[in-house]
């Protein structure tokens, strides 16, 4: 990858006598802005992808009348600085707390940058963690691959994120779907390693790539392997067990009749994106976990 020299090695004055190992690990400044780029990338491919059943794009807003296309790239633009700042984080092996910390400070850009509006909540903790973990990597000499990648999120946070599964005071949506409907959400997704990710998206995503299909099938195919999958509080939020069980239907379908391998594909997921936009269904927590996906391929392409 010569444009962003994720391979170069760390760069260090050479000393003329030893010096003492230093106590903190090295921090590569260009590495950790290459890691925001590419994560700002990821969560770019995610909006312009279409059709993506119910989910905001630059075609159109899906179910939402609260948010278009231009939120989603204001907010982006307004967290471009936390990606590379908790990639470093990960660089100086912070503690968990730490992590939290800045992401509750790129949550209050992210609503400052919209108007209240929540477009990247998700994207945050998850995206963040991904670029933590990425950070820790290479700050050990760990080769990026994706299941080094997972490792390292689990070894080095799992106590963390096992106590924000715990977390029950505050009022948000993703709480409220878990308290009513025993739905699991992000939280829980995080502190099992990101099994959605490694285990659904990117088999889906490299499958697809692997038949010669292309990046947007390829994206595609992942979105619906998600939507079938995972349990999303954003669905169970807006529509109750019924809406979450309708999404899961529509995605197991689409799958099972060969994805965008099958004739008809395009036709078929057109269809899913009206479906999802009469019930005003929104399976933001797949959008969200497409675009962790897209990032660690796009990091670790080769394993
Ligand atoms: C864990 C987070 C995402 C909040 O989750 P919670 O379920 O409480 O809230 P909310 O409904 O507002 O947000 C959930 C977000 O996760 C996404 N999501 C929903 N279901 C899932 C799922 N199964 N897997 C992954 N993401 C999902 C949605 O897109 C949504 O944006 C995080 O924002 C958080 O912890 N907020 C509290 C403040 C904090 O501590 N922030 C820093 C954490 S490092
Ligand atoms: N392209 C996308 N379109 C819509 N949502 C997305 C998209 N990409 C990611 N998301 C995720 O969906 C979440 C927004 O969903 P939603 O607006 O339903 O949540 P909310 O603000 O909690 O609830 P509501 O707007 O229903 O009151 C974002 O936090 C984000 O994580």
């Amino acid at each position: 990858m010569p444009e962003l020299m994720l391979e170069a090695p760390l760069r260090r004055a050479r000393p003329k006598r030893p010096v003492p190992v230093p106590a903190r690990p090295v921090v590569d400044r260009a590495f950790c802005a290459a890691i925001a780029r590419r994560t700002v990338r990821s969560l770019y491919a995610e909006l312009t992808l279409y059709p993506k059943p119910g989910l905001v794009s630059l075609v159109d807003n899906g179910s939402h009348d609260d948010m278009t296309a231009a939120t989603f790239m204001r907010s982006l633009f307004a967290l471009r600085h936390y990606f590379r700042d908790i990639t470093r984080a990960g660089m100086e092996d912070a503690p968990f707390t730490t992590l939290k910390r800045l992401g509750i400070a790129a949550e209050a850009r992210m609503l400052a940058a919209t108007g209240g509006i929540n477009t990247h909540r998700g994207a945050v903790f998850c995206l963040g963690l991904l670029c933590a973990a990425i950070g820790s990597c290479r700050a050990r000499g760990t080769p990026l691959t994706a299941a080094s990648v997972r490792a390292t999120l689990l070894l080095r946070w799992a106590e963390g994120l096992a106590a924000h599964t715990q977390v029950t005071s505050g009022d948000s949506h993703g709480l409220r779907a878990a308290q009513r409907y025993a739905a699991s959400g992000a939280r829980e997704e995080a502190a099992l390693g990101l099994p959605s990710v490694f285990e659904v998206a990117l088999p889906a995503l490299r499958r697809t790539l692997a038949a010669g299909r292309g990046t947007r099938r390829a994206r595609i195919d992942a979105l619906f392997a998600l939507m079938g999958h995972i349990s999303d509080t954003n669905l169970y939020h807006r529509g109750g067990e019924e809406g979450a069980l309708t999404v899961q239907r529509h995605a197991r379908a689409f799958v099972d009749a060969g994805g965008t391998g099958a004739d008809g594909w395009e036709a078929r997921a057109l269809a899913c994106h009206h479906a999802f936009v009469a019930a005003r269904l929104s399976p933001g927590g797949a959008a969200d976990l497409l675009a962790a996906a897209c990032l660690v391929q796009d990091v670790c392409p080769g394993d």
